[in-house]
């Protein structure tokens, strides 16, 4: 596979592979496309957005014909015009592909558009394009062309059939996308007329000879919508296809279109005598314009017009990198060892019993928690985690934080050597391209070289969050300014010591990385006599039983999950006040969103709403840790105080209680920097292993466990219809879009599509999507300019499955509908990715979080908002001078053409119970 702007000249006058323009309207799957044209006709693609700055600076009168855009076009041997939110009646949504249609004869080229692009097409000729009676998304259907062709040798065919790209193409499925269709006038063909006028052109619109329809039954009508497919221009060489060519539910049939096309467009340019420029000018291979259909690496974007950089990136990055870079992190940690033992895991003990018993100094910490590892004999082996990780030693670690939107990141530590100091620095971002390109170029310096077993799945690295609103930044979605905040987006810190709990061999791996030059504080040794000590042991047995689901749990768990207001639950605490999404507000915006998908805007959208708790402050301060000696002291000393904070549970405490409840393969505790998250994530978003193998995991498809709904076979009768399983494909065709953006062309795979997995209190539908890294190229063998499972990070956020698709203006939408409300770390990712190259992030939904500076006195509560489930009478009488945190749940889900608006707002609610009910029956 080619890279990088292409393999260069050098060898005289050697032919090029034909190059191919994908115009780029911003939609999810796009790269899907330039994939499969990439494998299929051994081409190579560039990319070219439609809001290009071409258009800016072409702005002639006869722009259709304007030179630059000319120019550009003459490099290639044909153009793709992509699929896309939006319409053509809207100049922007479709940008350059309109000037493609109405290029002048001498500089035509063959194009073929894709679903929004044969509408541009379709409206270019005076076709209409108008709304589907109800839009198709993630619909698979039988794509129907003339049946007679493929028995014709191809010398008795007519001039008709000239550039019948379905020629010899045996039926095939394929999947739609489209809320709008292009209108050519077939609905004025009486239906006897049919079967015969439907492949010529139709009065309405003469240049366009149709070559397939797809024909949709309609309830409402007797006749079925006929619904245009594909089409071919009379005289340009112009052919559209509706459906979706590189979807994975479409058929491998259907790849004969695109041989077919292709091949014609080759003809179509040797007649012409035309020779695409970059076919015989290597140099005209660089477009000022285009990119290529790949990204380049985070770390080759470090070193703008260098190769080498070695293995230690602090060494050689360039100059003004290192100058501007240069401070007392960049020494930190580089080059370190690894010291580590492995006990075995006291019987009967769990995660929380492991946190607590090694007494973690300090106000932080985090806890990835395979929660339904051991627990769940019900738990099927595959949504089953089989590792926790824990971090420790955090106060004296560096932690690396950044704001989206900001030019710089800042590195601090809050202790040395068990002395509090506050070293912090500003580190401009300037020299490394983004975040992401500091992240990638710091760990690179800290690789680790893997010679642990494979069972260890981290041995020390960065841990941390990211929220929502920083994967928006990433795909270009600018947020609202100002925000009220200044708080990290991007939490990292580098974990030195840590504690790995293999669920599967019971067994737990203590750990140290080392820097070379600093000696070993024998950390790992007396955490493990910790551990091992019965003493400790015993008293976190207590603590967990103290904790442990009762016996009844099952059964309120069903009545929790079947909660949805305006029935109260039961009242959690008199001071707790509880503010869920109103219900009719709710359905409005379910239906907002179903406009905006009916418009062609959209194709699916993860509708999400907040609830907001306030309740007395629980944890001890908020920089000391409740754990810690000395914050336990100080708890107390304010429990002497406070007439309420001792009924109401820690987040620990929270924590505690939702892993038993709701036991996920996903769980985790955060408490980092100003922020705590409480989380039973049951969804993977990436993982990624040395070898550069990458694992993603989208859900999408929900149904809350009851009686009528117990077993899987059942909740596999409910998920597999159209509906659910449009909503997953939607989601996966975008997954692959996101995974080939890195991993490119042939390197993505489906191993698992749509499959129906069981959880405590809900059955969910995932599909595995997996792509493998391209091995760095000979010359990229020795430097750092290699991919990483960052790259793929950095390329997919925000999480598709919290999105929908197409991911950008989807995002754009909801952005609108939720009223510009931070998701903040609902909907972001939490995990790690250790210095050995592998990582792990999960999705985070089904969880709470709290920031330290919502914190407040009583009075600037907000009693009289509607959707209160508590109110706050209680906390009047009681705690009126209590001290305030606010907790925040995000709960939602995906809206398609075929939602109803009780069905999503029941699916809300279902997935808030969950993580809303730690309130309530988390007191003890
Ligand atoms: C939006 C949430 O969940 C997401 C939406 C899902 C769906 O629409 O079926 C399933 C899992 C998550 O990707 C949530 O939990 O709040
Ligand atoms: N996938 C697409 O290109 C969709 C085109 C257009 N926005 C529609 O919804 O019909």
């Amino acid at each position: 596979m080619e890279r990088g702007g292409g393999q260069m000249a050098g060898e005289g006058r050697r032919q090029q592979r034909p190059r191919i323009l994908f115009l780029d309207a911003y939609d999810s799957f796009s790269n899907n496309i330039t994939a499969l044209l990439t494998t299929l006709l051994d081409v190579d693609v560039s990319v070219l957005p439609i809001d290009s700055a071409l258009l800016l600076l072409d702005n002639g009168h006869d722009a259709g014909s304007s030179s630059l855009f000319r120019r550009e076009l003459s490099r290639y041997a044909a153009v793709v015009c992509g699929p896309g939110p939006g319409s053509p009646d809207n100049d922007a949504d479709v940008g350059l592909m309109s000037r493609v249609w109405r290029l002048a004869e001498a500089d035509l080229l063959p194009v073929l558009g894709i679903c929004l692009g044969l509408q541009s097409l379709v409206a270019s000729v005076g076709g209409k394009v108008r709304r589907l009676q109800r839009g198709l998304h993630g619909m698979v259907r039988d794509i129907v062309h003339q049946p007679l062709l493929d028995r014709e040798p191809p010398e008795t065919t007519t001039a008709a059939d000239d550039g019948n790209i379905f020629r010899g193409v045996r039926p095939f499925k394929a999947t739609l996308y489209h809320s709008l269709c292009g209108d050519i006038g077939q609905h004025a063909v009486p239906p006897a007329e049919w079967a015969d006028a439907r492949w010529h052109p139709l009065p309405a619109c003469p240049d366009l000879v149709p070559l397939a329809w797809v024909e949709e039954d309609r309830s409402s009508c007797s006749s079925p919508e006929r619904i245009l497919m594909a089409v071919k221009h009379h005289t340009r060489p112009f052919w559209g296809l509706q459906y979706h060519p590189e979807s994975v539910c479409t058929e491998k049939e259907g790849n004969r279109v695109i041989v077919n096309w292709f091949r014609e467009a080759m003809q179509w340019n040797e007649r012409r005598g035309r020779i695409a420029s970059s076919n015989a000018d290597a140099d005209a291979m660089f477009s000022p314009f285009a990119r290529d259909a790949t990204k380049p690496s985070l770390l080759s974007q470090l070193t703008p017009g260098s190769s080498a950089m070695g293995a230690n990136a602090a060494e050689t990055r360039p100059e003004s990198a290192a100058a501007a870079a240069a401070g007392w992190w960049e020494d930190m940690e580089v080059d370190p060892l690894l010291r580590s033992v492995a006990v075995p895991l006291p019987r009967g003990i769990q995660v929380p019993d492991v946190v607590e018993a090694l007494d973690l100094e300090g106000a932080e910490r985090i806890v990835l928690d395979s929660a339904n590892a051991a627990a769940s004999a019900a738990a099927r082996p595959d949504v089953r985690g089989r590792y926790s990780i824990i971090a420790a030693g955090l106060d004296e670690a560096l932690h690396l934080e950044y704001h989206t939107g900001d030019d710089f990141a800042t590195m601090r530590v809050k202790c040395v050597d068990g002395l509090p100091v506050e070293l912090s620095q500003q580190v401009p971002l300037a020299s490394y391209g983004s975040i992401w390109g500091l992240v990638a170029s710091f760990h690179e310096a800290r690789h680790v070289e893997a010679t642990e077993p494979a069972e260890v799945p981290f041995v020390g690295g960065f841990m941390g969050y990211i929220t929502y609103e920083q994967g928006l930044m990433d795909i270009g979605v600018p947020l609202e300014q100002p925000r009220p905040h200044h708080r990290p987006d991007v939490s990292l810190v580098w974990v030195t010591k840590s504690l790995i709990i293999d669920h599967l061999a019971g067994v737990v791996h203590i750990q140290q990385l080392c820097a070379h030059n600093s000696e070993a504080d024998a950390w790992v040794e007396k955490s493990a006599a910790r551990l091992l000590s019965p003493q400790h042991t015993q008293s976190a047995r207590v603590a967990h039983d103290f904790a442990a689901p009762r016996k009844d749990g099952q059964h309120h768990h069903h009545a929790a999950a079947a909660y949805q207001p305006p029935v109260k639950m039961r009242r959690p605490s008199r001071s707790t006040t509880i503010q869920t999404p109103l219900t009719k507000e709710y359905e409005r915006k379910v239906e907002l969103c179903q406009d905006f998908i009916a418009a062609g805007d959209s194709y699916e959208l993860c509708l999400t709403d907040k609830t907001r708790i306030t309740r007395p402050r629980s944890d001890s301060s908020t920089t000391e840790h409740p754990a810690a000696p000395v914050a336990r002291k100080q708890q107390k000393q304010r429990r002497r105080r406070s007439s309420l904070a001792h009924v109401l549970p820690s987040s620990w405490q929270l924590f505690k209680t939702l892993r038993a409840r709701q036991p996920a393969p996903f769980a985790s505790y955060l408490r980092l920097g100003a922020v705590t998250l409480v989380s039973a994530s049951p969804e993977r978003f990436l993982q990624y292993d040395r070898e550069g193998r990458c694992s993603m995991r989208p859900m999408k498809g929900t149904v809350r466990k009851s009686e009528a709904v117990a077993t899987l076979a059942q909740a596999e009768r409910i998920l597999h219809v159209p509906k659910e399983e449009a909503e997953n494909l939607m989601i996966v065709d975008l997954v692959r879009h996101d995974l080939h953006a890195i991993c490119g062309a042939g390197n993505v795979r489906v191993p698992h599509l749509l499959k129906v997995e069981e959880y405590q209190s809900v059955f969910q539908m995932i599909t595995v999507v997996e792509g493998q890294l391209p091995p760095p190229s000979p010359d990229e063998e020795k430097s750092s300019s290699r991919y990483t499972g960052l790259d793929v990070l950095a390329a997919s956020l925000p999480p598709g499955s919290m999105t929908g698709a197409p991911k950008k203006r989807s995002c754009e939408i909801l952005q609108q509908i939720e009223q510009h409300h931070e998701r903040s770390l609902y909907s972001g990712v939490v995990g790690y990715m250790c210095a050995t190259g592998r990582g792990d992030w999960s999705v985070t939904i089904r969880s709470l979080f709290r920031w330290d500076d919502e914190d407040h006195s009583p009075s600037h509560n907000t009693a009289s908002s509607p959707g209160v489930v508590a109110d706050r009478t209680g906390a009047a009488e009681g705690a009126a001078s209590e001290p305030q945190e606010v907790w925040h749940i995000g709960a939602g889900g995906a809206v398609t053409i075929l939602s109803t608006r009780e069905g999503e707002r029941e699916e809300m609610f279902t997935k808030l119970a969950g993580p809303l009910r730690v309130f309530a029956d988390g007191l003890h």
